[in-house]
This record gives C-alpha cells, sequence and structure tokens, in this order.
C-alpha cells in the first residue's frame, strides 16, 4: 500500500484520524467467548487477545492466516562510537544472512508459516551521531516513515516490526529518556555482552545526545523519532501505522521497536490500541518502557536479539488464542 501522506503534517494528521475496532466484532466475539465449552476466564489473557484480534479484523470469528514479519536493517552513526558489542558491519553481514535463510528470524518465521520480508534502508548512509546532532533531515525521516508504510502487505492479518540495526539500542534508550524522562542511565542496557566501559559510554552517548538536542523532547515526539531514533525506527513507526490503517493489529518486538510505539503513543495514546508486546527482552529499558506504555509482554524468553525474534514467537500465541476462539464448541452444543 502507498503511504497516503506527503509530508510530517499529513503524517500527524492521520495518526489523528485513525480507525477504531468494529465495535460489533467485538461485541460478538465477548458473547461467543463467554459461551464456550470452558469456564469463563480460565483461558486467562488467551481469551483477551482472541477478543482483541476479532475487534481489528472485523470479524466474530477470525483466523491467524497471513502473518508478516518485516526487518528494517539500517545504519547508525553511533554504531562507530564503542557503545555496542557488534561492529557496525555486522548489519550488513546480517543482511546477507537473512537473505541466504540463515538466521534465526528464517526459522521462527518458517516455524509459525509467516511471510518475511527484508528491508535495506539506505545502508551506504549512516544517521547522523545523535551526541552529534539529529539522527536524521526532516525529509529522511519521511522518507523513512513511507518506506515503513509501503512494506506492509495489504493482505497481512498481523504485523511484526523487526530490526536490524545495531546502535539501535542506543537511540531507543535516547529517545525513552526524551519521552518518560528520568536519569538516562536506567533507559541504558549492555546488549548482553558489553563491558562496563562500553556501558558508560553508551550512558554518557545518550546524556550527551540529550544536552545537544533540545528540540528533540516530549514536546514533539515527531521531534524525538527525528532527533534520537534512526531510519530502522522511522520506518517501524510507520509500519505500525499502516498496519492500523488496514485493520491489521500488530506484535511489538525489541527495544528499538517499543520505541517506535512510544512515539506514536506520545502522539496520541489510543494511536497503539491495536499493539500487543510480544515480548520482554533482556534489555531492562524495554521493559521499563513496556511498563510506561501500559503493555504487559506476551512472552519473556531472556532473548537479547531484535530480527523480530520475539515478535514471531508470539505468533504462535496469537494464533492459539484464536483457534481456540474458532474451534472451541459452545456450551449448548455439548451433548
Ligand atoms: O531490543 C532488544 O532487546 C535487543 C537486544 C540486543 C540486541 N538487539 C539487536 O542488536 C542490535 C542493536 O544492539 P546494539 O547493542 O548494537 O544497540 C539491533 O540489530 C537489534 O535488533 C536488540
Ligand atoms: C552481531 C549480531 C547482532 C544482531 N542483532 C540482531 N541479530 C543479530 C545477529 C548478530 C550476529
Amino acid at each position: 500500500m502507498t503511504a497516503p501522506f506527503q509530508t510530517l503534517d499529513a503524517f500527524r494528521s492521520l495518526i489523528a484520524e485513525l480507525p477504531g475496532p468494529d465495535a460489533d466484532a467485538l461485541e460478538a466475539a465477548r458473547a461467543r467467548n463467554a459461551r464456550l465449552v470452558k469456564p469463563v476466564g480460565a483461558l486467562g489473557r488467551m481469551e483477551d487477545l482472541a477478543i482483541w484480534y476479532a475487534g481489528w479484523r472485523g470479524s466474530e470469528v477470525p483466523v491467524v492466516d497471513q502473518p508478516q514479519i518485516v526487518i528494517f536493517a539500517a545504519t547508525h552513526g553511533v554504531a562507530e562510537r564503542g557503545i555496542s558489542a557488534h561492529r557496525a558491519a555486522a548489519t550488513r553481514e546480517m543482511v546477507e544472512n537473512f537473505a541466504l535463510g540463515g538466521a534465526a528470524i528464517n526459522q521462527l518465521a518458517q516455524s509459525v508459516r509467516a511471510m518475511l520480508q527484508m528491508v535495506e534502508l539506505e545502508l551506504d548512509h549512516p544517521s547522523q551521531d545523535i551526541s552529534a546532532g539529529p539522527a536524521l533531515s526532516e525529509e529522511d525521516l519521511l522518507a523513512a516513515l513511507r518506506r515503513g508504510w509501503d512494506a506492509v502487505n495489504p493482505h497481512a492479518d498481523l504485523l511484526v516490526p523487526g530490526d536490524m540495526a545495531v546502535g539501535n539500542t542506543t537511540c531507543a534508550a535516547a529517545m525513552a529518556a526524551a519521552l518518560y524522562g528520568g536519569d538516562p542511565a536506567r533507559w541504558v542496557g549492555k546488549d548482553g555482552a558489553m563491558d562496563d566501559a562500553a556501558l558508560a559510554r553508551k550512558v554518557e552517548l545518550v546524556e550527551t545526545a540529550l544536552r545537544q538536542q533540545p528540540d528533540a523532547t516530549s514536546a514533539d515526539p515527531l521531534k524525538v523519532l527525528q532527533g534520537l531514533g534512526g531510519r530502522d525506527i522511522a520506518a517501524m513507526t510507520g509500519a505500525i501505522v499502516a498496519a492500523r490503517a488496514q485493520g491489521t493489529p500488530v506484535i511489538l518486538d525489541s527495544y528499538a521497536c517499543c520505541a517506535a510505539a512510544a512515539v506514536l503513543a506520545a502522539l496520541d495514546p489510543a494511536a497503539i490500541d491495536h499493539v500487543v508486546a510480544g515480548q520482554q527482552g533482556a534489555e531492562p529499558g524495554q521493559g521499563l518502557l513496556l511498563e510506561n506504555l501500559g503493555l504487559e509482554p506476551l512472552l519473556s524468553l531472556g532473548l537479547n536479539m531484535g530480527e523480530g525474534c520475539g515478535g514471531a514467537l508470539a505468533i504462535g500465541v496469537i494464533r492459539s488464542a484464536v483457534a481456540c476462539h474458532a474451534g472451541m464448541i459452545e456450551r449448548e452444543e455439548v451433548i
């Protein structure tokens, strides 16, 4: 679907007018759930998920048939600043792996029967180091939002926005600090293998970025995205909104993906009503971000990953919830 906005103001207006869930489908799904052969509430959050999914799909008894995972690959200026356990070149290497089918996400996509696409976002043009100035120009932000929107398959009935972009947990931490405040160090994590010196550099870089960019404050969430984010995070933001516009529920995955959702929630809390948190990963800031967004993760498997992996796993949970809702018989059918 081609992005229906040519300016950031048009993108803002679109967010103010997003469609809600189908009230009739929601009501019918709730009623059906109450009739199924089980004690009411016995399937816990699985019941809520099935009803939520039914509302967004506009059907009392929906199916999860064509889930889509999109990996947005981008390069970040901060990746050269010693704030990651990974070399900046790992982004390109992983892009090749995705294409060869050898990465974790390839296996997970296959095992949950999801479409998998990869979108390379100007890998030769890293976003600016956020401690030096805005990550993206307005033009680049708009272009990345549009790329994200265009990546969403019109037939997808569930979307996982994934990311491959060394350095993006630093950007996600800076965005979270700008949106929610508090000591920047609270938002910064070690991404597994980082040593203490790298962690200290990462905290300092986030502090410098927030000082250097007074414009990138929570007063304007799109300025937070432009100043402290990057192409992958902007593309995920566009994809989440595109999914909403076509009635496709979204599963959040990584810290960066949650930061994209946080930008939308700051613009309008209802803008992420079609979203669930697929997982809590190992980055403590991501858990904090989910708490601030009021989202309870479906899974907590200690992933330190990105790529859409946690979201992919959560497809199985939602598909199972929806399958119970559709396949179970109603009490009066019991003989
Ligand atoms: O979001 C997370 O929980 C997460 C934790 C560890 C690593 N990642 C992935 O690793 C990359 C970012 O890590 P870093 O340390 O370079 O900021 C990026 O490609 C993410 O998809 C993501
Ligand atoms: C270094 C590295 C970083 C990653 N980030 C997400 N997947 C990844 C895979 C590798 C190998």
